[in-house]
């Protein structure tokens, strides 16, 4: 089943002023014409689109790609009518009919309205009429209107090509959408549910509102295709006799000193294999093999640079990092933010995404009986 889409865009928008026609206007980024062609140029289930202008609005609508240009009437219908023409030399099976001035238009309501032309003649949005409804003279209520089995309409309306044709060739005019001229005809209309984002901007505020949904829903197209990935490391090394240790790039005098074929910095090792995990590629060892004598005595830093040049290579950029060292002694507080300072001067991250704490293990295993120290990182990586 082939499904084509007509845009009718031919109309003056007199109701929303401006300088332009409302079609044209800018909003978040791109003229409202150019939202609704990507609305439907985004949906798989649509193969062409025809776009009905007025014959003045070429400037306008020449730069819009993908879509076939079409001059329309002096009537909304006129202007479908001319749309459904152009389609006849390569007829679709079916036709979404759509005001361009609604370019909120969801995937889920374009495929609602395909998917139910499988079992209708026609089908439409509508959202049920939830206010109480008057009738008004001279500024007064005048009388109350029921409510029940009212609808709202909107657009895109869909028909089977032939029948709406048909049902365009055979009607006077002066219809006030194809649902009209379909039930003229006779065919039988589905109403599917419609979306009160899907709002015709109609009148000068409605840019605002239109423009604010649309942001909106790019920004959250923008959150779900982001890349975020979190690694987490961890290590371990033994003290053996010296008089000071390595952690996070800074040197802290101590009794003992930490062993290792590097500088031993515990902190660093583990950082850098959070990065690595982020990255899924592989752990410090793969990088920087032990059995390699260029790396001994080596200081850490080299390590953790390679890890944040592999991640920005990669297109990442690095969120923050929380490091937690696992000792009874030294203090690790009264070196916190010099160690923080130190990893944000290797890795060219604000020292207010940096977190290094510690922790004792209250005496209890390798770490309480002071053997040796451990160290736990995790590391947020942001796809660019
Ligand atoms: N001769 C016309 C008149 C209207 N339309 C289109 O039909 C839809 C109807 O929406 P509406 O808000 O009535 O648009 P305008 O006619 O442009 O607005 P206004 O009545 O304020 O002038 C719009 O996409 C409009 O561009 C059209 O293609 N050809
Ligand atoms: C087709 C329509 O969008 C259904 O809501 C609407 O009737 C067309 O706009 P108008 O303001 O009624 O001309």
């Amino acid at each position: 089943m082939t499904t084509a889409a007509i845009i009718v865009a031919a109309g003056r928008g007199t109701r929303a002023g401006g300088e332009v026609p409302k079609q044209w206007r800018q909003i978040a980024g791109n003229s409202v014409a150019a939202h609704t062609v990507q609305a439907f140029q985004a949906h798989p289930e649509v193969s062409q689109i025809i776009l009905v202008i007025h014959p003045d609005d070429h400037g306008f609508a020449d730069p819009i790609a993908g879509v076939t240009l079409v001059h329309g009437g002096a009537t909304r219908d006129a202007s479908v009518h001319a749309g459904l023409q152009a389609l006849t030399a390569d007829a679709p099976d079916h036709v979404l009919i759509h005001d361009v001035a609604r370019p909120l238009v969801s995937d889920r309501v374009i495929h609602d309205v395909i998917d139910a032309l499988q079992r209708s003649q026609g089908a439409a949005p509508a959202l049920r009429v939830t206010d109480a409804l008057w009738r008004g003279e001279d500024g007064k209520v005048a009388g109350t209107q029921d409510r029940e089995g009212l609808f709202r309409a909107q657009t895109p309306q869909g028909f089977r090509f032939a029948d709406i044709l048909a049902a365009h060739n055979a009607h006077p005019g002066n219809a006030a959408d194809d649902v009209e001229v379909a039930r003229a005809a006779g065919l039988n209309v589905a109403i599917v549910d419609g979306d009160e984002q899907n709002l015709k901007i109609t009148t000068p505020g409605d840019f605002a509102r239109a423009e604010r949904l649309l942001l909106q829903r790019q920004h959250k197209n923008k959150e779900s295709q982001m890349d975020i990935r979190v690694g987490s490391g961890y290590d371990v090394h033994a003290f053996e006799d010296g008089d000071h240790v390595m952690l996070c790039g800074v040197r802290i005098p101590h009794d003992r000193k930490l062993k290792g074929h590097s500088d031993a910095d515990v902190g660093m090792h583990a950082l850098t294999d959070a990065i690595y995990g982020a990255l899924a590629d592989g752990d410090i060892g793969q990088h920087f093999p032990p059995s390699d004598p260029q790396w001994k005595g080596a200081a850490s830093d080299i390590f953790l640079r390679h890890a944040v040049k592999l991640a920005s290579e990669r297109g990442y950029r690095i969120s923050n990092i929380d490091v937690t060292l696992i000792c009874e002694r030294p203090k690790i507080g009264p070196h916190a933010l010099a160690m923080r300072e130190a990893l944000s001067d290797i890795m060219g991250l604000a020292v207010d995404r940096i977190s290094v704490k510690a922790t004792t293990s209250e005496r209890l295993g390798f770490t309480g009986r002071s053997e040796g120290i451990a160290s736990m990182a995790t590391a947020t990586l942001i796809g660019a």
